[in-house]
This record gives structure tokens, sequence and C-alpha cells, in this order.
């Protein structure tokens, strides 16, 4: 459980976060979404007490992280890839995490077997693929066995087999209980892992929602309609003040839901081919949400390279 208050933090001019309040359960995958220079990183550091804030508070199992007695064994952080010593091997790398923390070294033949690293346990980590240094930064931050788990932009420049497998490795993770708390710039990639959003903008909180609630609220809802009478059912439509426009054989209705289209186009006799709700996507949901926010629309440039997420 991670809990802000009022979380604030000022560098010169600069207000990297404001008055930022939320919460982070355990058991799920929360996702902490903002477009670059939100002030993501920021509050992650002032979580792990590398910052501290300018006004507000902000606690880890009702802790200030200074006062975790172990806290390796408490909350678990990767905050950056590739920060491991070139010249060792990843598993002298853990162990000397471990001696330094005071953690048995058993954990670390543990660890590595978790994210599935033990067969190259004795190479050099400095040649490590960026997938693969983003293992052994997730299993340092398992080293502690810890209940809460923090997550910097976790999948930035990893290919697609190693994005999906952070994304499962995170579910497995707030499967197993604990809280798991991941930021990044991708919609599409949050909607995938987080069950849970926390949506920041300019460094101030914009939504707290589930990732489900977050997109139906902010959604335009259309009904997708297909018919061999399409124009007819248009011209009714539009008479009721009701919004279609054509998109490829058929038409996209808003404002009116499958049911109310149906009973129409049966009081004027037009057969119906097709007639399918449409889930709005996480980017029209960020999109309506943080309206004409300039920073937004950068993040939705690049949540727009990415596969739609629907
Ligand atoms: N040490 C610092 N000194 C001055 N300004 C800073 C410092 N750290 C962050 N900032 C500023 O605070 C704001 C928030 O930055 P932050 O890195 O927290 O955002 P972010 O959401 O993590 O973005 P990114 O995804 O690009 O890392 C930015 O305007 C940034 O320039």
């Amino acid at each position: 459980m991670i809990e802000a208050v009022g979380l604030t933090k000022q560098y010169g001019n600069t207000m990297a976060v404001k008055d930022l309040s939320f919460s982070v359960e355990p058991g799920k995958v929360t996702g902490f979404l903002g477009p670059n220079g939100a002030g993501k990183s920021t509050t992650m550091r002032m979580i792990l007490g590398l910052d501290n804030p300018t006004a507000g508070d902000v606690r880890i199992k009702g802790k200030h992280y200074r006062d975790l007695h172990h806290p390796l064994r408490t909350v678990g952080a990767l905050l950056e890839a590739r920060w491991v010593h070139p010249n060792r091997s990843a598993r002298s790398h853990l162990r000397w995490m471990a001696k330094s923390n005071k953690l048995p070294a058993s954990r670390v033949d543990e660890v590595l077997d978790i994210v599935g690293l033990t067969a190259v346990a004795n190479k050099n980590a400095g040649g490590f693929s960026l997938g693969m240094s983003q293992r052994l930064g997730i299993a340092a931050a398992l080293l502690g066995d810890p209940e809460v788990l923090l997550f910097d932009e976790p999948v930035n420049g990893l290919d697609p087999e190693g994005i999906l497998w952070i994304r499962n490795f995170m579910h497995r993770l707030a499967d197993e209980g604990r809280t798991v708390f991941v930021s990044s710039h991708l919609l599409s990639e949050m909607a995938l892992t987080a069950s849970e959003l926390v949506v920041i903008g300019k460094g101030e909180l914009i939504a707290q929602s589930s990732t489900e609630e977050f997109v139906a609220r902010a959604s335009e809802n259309t009904v997708k309609v297909r018919s061999p009478r399409i124009g007819p059912l248009r011209d009714e439509l539009l008479r009721l003040g009701v919004s279609a426009r054509d998109e490829g054989e058929g038409l996209l209705v808003s404002g009116l839901d499958s049911e109310k289209i149906g009973e129409v186009a049966f009081e004027i006799g037009v057969p119906l081919h097709e007639l399918s709700p449409q889930q709005g996507s996480l980017e029209q949901a960020f999109m309506q949400i943080t309206g004409d926010a300039v920073e937004y629309h950068t993040g939705l440039d690049d949540a727009a390279k990415q596969p739609a997420a629907n």
C-alpha cells in the first residue's frame, strides 16, 4: 500500500509535482500514467526517499521510506536499467547487493530463477541486452521479497517479447498479492498491463480509477451500424438529432445505444446487418479527459505509434 497526500515538489521555478494525492492498493497492477515530464519519476523518487517533498507526504505501508527498518524487504524498485557494474556477473552483482543489505545469499539464486536468468548468471552483465538488464534490475528489486514494487518506465526500449515478459511478470507479482506501481507514458501498454490507473499531467492528478472506468467514462461511446439501406436510417437518426457519420460501408452512431438504434431501424422498416457497440480506446479516453493540455498531445503522439488497444 502506497499513500500520497498533497505531495508537492518544486525545483526552482519548476513545479514538478503539485498537490498530488493518490493511493496504490495491493494485489493489482496500478499504472502511473502521464506524458514525458509529467512528474512520474520525481514522484517515484519521493516515494523511495531519494528526493524530499517540498510539501505533502508519501508513505509505504504507513511509514516514510526512511523509517522502514528493512527497506529492501518492504519495497523493491527498478528505476533505471543498466546501472550494474559492467564487469560483474549477474550473480556476483546480486550477491554484492544481498550482502550490503544483509539479505541471505541463498536468495540470489532464487531471484535469478524467478526472472529466468539462471543460465546466464555467470556472464558479464555488461554484455546483457536491454531486456536482460531489465530482468536483472527486477531480480535486484525482488531480493528482499518485498510486498511493494515500483517500476519506472520498465518497457522503454524493449522489443515485443521483452514487453510481453514484463507485462506477464507484473501480473504474476500482483497475483501474489504484492503492490505493483508501474509508470509509463504509453497508454496502450498500460491498458494491457494495469487494472488501476493514476493519471497525471503537469505534476497534477487528472484521474485515479480502474482502467475500465477511465476508458468508459471518457471515451466516445459509439455504435457501428451496417445495413443495405443505410441512407434512410442515417436520415432518420439525423432527424432525431442523433449524431451519425459514414464509416466504411456503414455508420458510426454516437449518443444512442444499440437497442434504441435497432428500434428506430425497425420502425422505419430498415433491415440491419450489423449493430455493434464500439469500445473506446485508452487514447480516446486520455484525449477526452486531458482536453487541450498541450503536454498530453506530446504523450499521445508516442502512444499513437503503438498498436491500438481497445
Ligand atoms: N533534479 C531536477 N532539477 C530540476 N528539474 C527537475 C529535476 N528533476 C525533474 N525536473 C523537472 O520536473 C518535471 C518532471 O520531471 P519527471 O522526470 O519527474 O517527469 P516524468 O513524468 O518522469 O517524465 P519522463 O518520463 O520524461 O521521465 C520536468 O519538468 C523536469 O524537467
